[in-house]
């Protein structure tokens, strides 16, 4: 029976993870006219962490459910109509074949920067290719991270888990996300997410231990990224006639993280999301995905697909530049769709400030005739407003608007 085998599966691992499970099983428990007594310790349990545990970090790693042959996913996994695919079409055969602009850095400074003038205006997401950062190593980063997924056992991968409550904590996870009826939604997506600068940030003893070269690699892919996050941020800058280290020097010293996210296969591609609609919240997000395909951004009104090109990596602004930038460029509004069939892994590499910095438009940017179209914030209190209220179907960013 369905349930039993998912119960079977979580009795294996964790205390703590049965305490997660629960929240999902209690629902299904109802609808599927389980025999009651069969359930009943369990449904006691699971009552009462229902309750406990609304505003924890989620439940279950998804990678549980897709593995145990569920037909329909858990309620919690459905997102509101408004969320959901549409027209309802699995991502893999999806027609939005338009792709975001590919921008090679080899070519001469002045056509890239005009490049990336248009697709910042146009998009707030582009790729770049000829970008300098080894083939080799996003090959490298994107194997051994497949492999923590799918190798380790779930007993080491829980090792690894990031706190309950923190979602943003280092650490193996499935985070919760807020809808706007205050009822959680769940992404269908488990990741992990490991802090790599500043460098007194950076423990690789918190990172998977194996295989051998993951540790090496994650700190290389990550001294490969701010480099290149900086290039661009310069090109950035200096695309909108600011100097080079405008941007870099609003931000101040960065803070990367890199998450590599992975999307099993869904049963119900057409009610979930693997993440729900966001906008990061840093200065640059810096992403390298495999060939299956799920990334989509939104474009004048519309959810594109962003096909997966070899080699390239893809550049999606965040909402810090937005600010920076007062509005003439804005950050990339994207998701994560999910598909029946195929596993997914993406690594994402975001840049931001430090919880104290304080970040407002560009002084060289506003005059009398160009208000500021935000209000300052301190970044700390930024990330904590999203946290707090979660994305309530808009972008977090809007809150800051003035009205000018
Ligand atoms: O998996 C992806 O392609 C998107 C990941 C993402 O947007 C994020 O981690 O913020
Ligand atoms: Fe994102």
């Amino acid at each position: 029976m369905l349930l039993a085998s998912i119960m079977e599966v979580c009795l294996k691992y964790h205390t703590d993870y049965l305490t997660w499970t629960g929240f999902w099983l209690y629902r299904p428990i109802n609808n599927q006219e389980v025999e009651e007594k069969e359930f009943e310790a369990e449904a006691t349990t699971i009552v009462f962490h229902y309750h406990s545990s609304r505003k924890m970090e989620g439940a279950v790693r998804v990678q549980i459910l897709s593995q145990a042959g569920i037909s329909e996913v858990p309620s919690q996994y459905i997102q509101p109509p408004e969320n959901r695919l549409t027209p309802i079409s699995n991502i893999l055969t999806s027609l939005s074949c338009s792709n975001v602009p590919a921008i090679d850095l080899s070519h001469e400074k002045e056509s890239v920067i005009a490049d990336i003038r248009e697709a910042c205006r146009e998009w707030g997401a582009f790729h770049v290719i000829n970008h300098g950062v080894p083939t080799k190593l996003m090959d490298d980063l994107r194997r051994v991270c497949l492999s923590f997924f799918n190798d380790f056992p779930m007993e080491d991968k829980l090792k690894y888990a990031c706190q309950p409550n923190s979602a943003a904590s280092q650490g193996y996870g499935s985070r919760m996300l807020v809808s706007s009826q205050n009822d959680t939604v769940l992404d269908w997506r488990d990741y992990f997410d490991h802090h790599t600068l500043p460098l007194s940030r950076r423990n690789p003893s918190f990172w998977p231990h194996f295989p051998p070269e993951y540790r090496t690699l994650v700190a290389d892919y990550s001294d490969e990224m701010i480099v290149l996050a900086r290039r661009l941020l310069r090109l950035i800058s200096e695309s909108l006639g600011l100097r080079a280290s405008c941007i870099e020097d609003a931000v101040g010293e960065f803070y990367q993280n890199i998450t590599a996210s992975y999307y099993p296969p869904c049963p119900q591609p057409e009610l979930t999301l693997g993440l729900q609609s966001h906008s990061d919240m840093g200065s640059i997000t810096l992403l390298i995905q495999d060939d299956v395909g799920g990334l989509q951004v939104l474009k004048d009104g519309e959810w594109l697909t962003v096909q997966p090109l070899p080699d390239a990596i893809l550049v999606l602004l965040a909402d810090q530049t937005e600010i920076i930038t007062n509005g003439k460029y804005r950050s990339s509004v994207h998701r994560a769709v999910t598909n029946a069939s195929k596993a997914r892994l993406s690594v994402a590499c975001f840049h931001d400030p430090a919880k104290e910095v304080r970040v407002s438009p560009a002084s060289d940017l506003v005059s009398q005739s160009s208000p500021p179209h935000y209000s300052s914030i301190v970044y700390g209190d930024y990330v904590s407003s999203w946290y707090s209220k979660g994305p309530e179907g808009k972008r977090n960013l809007d809150a800051l608007l003035l009205d000018t």
